[in-house]
């Protein structure tokens, strides 16, 4: 189902993994979170396979998948204290960054599609991992929300961290690599340049076994 990828980022990259329904991109990211085993096939991080040190890796990695994981009887910004970690970013910062700030008390059952998603992203934010896993983040987000998603992205590469996304659509990236799972269409290109660009974040964290 994925074979043959191979792929290294450096420092304040982003990658954009694109392809059909089925074509292994949330695989593939499961596999770099740690959250799976290849069957073949190493991982490096800084030269060093993580399968050496998965507690390491998990800390360094910010793992956003379709889910958004939230506990439904919890608020907003309890949800978000379950995820601090030591060395964490703010919360009233991450829950500003997405635009949430206003609903941090409400319980995460009441949130709208979109708003759950804004929490999940503001989890990620919390976390200041250096490498991003974001699957599909844009699912159900409007267009303001998007622009937010765009600049959090931007602020985190450019204080040296790597965000590898999965996206069936264009997200606001600028200077970002593509791959393209097989049977994949061509790289969809960048729309999004006369948007806004203030700061912000994002970030999440999913527990699951191997
Ligand atoms: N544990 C598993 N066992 C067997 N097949 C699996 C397993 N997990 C995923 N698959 C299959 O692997 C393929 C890739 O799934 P994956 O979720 O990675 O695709 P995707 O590219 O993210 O798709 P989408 O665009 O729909 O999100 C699918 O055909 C899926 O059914």
């Amino acid at each position: 189902m994925l074979d043959d990828v191979s792929l290294t980022l450096h420092a304040g990259e982003a990658m954009l993994l694109t392809g059909p329904n089925g074509a292994g991109k949330s695989t593939l990211l499961r596999v770099l979170a740690g959250l799976r085993r290849p069957d073949s096939g190493t991982l490096l991080w800084d030269n060093t396979p993580i399968q050496e040190d998965r507690t390491t890796h998990a800390a360094r990695v910010a793992y956003l998948g379709h889910q958004d994981a939230l506990k439904p009887s919890l608020s907003v910004l309890e949800n978000l204290h379950l995820f601090a970690r030591a060395g964490g970013g703010s919360i009233p910062d991450a829950l500003t960054a997405v635009d949430l700030l206003p609903l941090a008390d409400l319980p995460a059952r009441l949130l709208s599609a979109g708003q759950k998603r804004r929490a999940a992203l503001a989890r990620v934010l919390l976390a200041k991992a250096p490498l991003w896993l974001l699957d599909e983040p844009s699912l159900g987000l409007d267009a303001n929300a998007i622009v937010l998603l765009g600049q959090a992205i931007a602020h985190h590469r450019a204080q040296g961290g790597v965000v590898i996304a999965t996206t069936h659509v264009p997200l606001p990236l600028d200077d970002v690599r593509h791959l393209a799972l097989p049977g994949a269409p061509p790289p969809v290109d960048r729309w999004w340049d006369e948007q806004g660009d203030e700061e912000t974040r994002l970030l999440q964290t999913e527990a699951e076994e191997w």
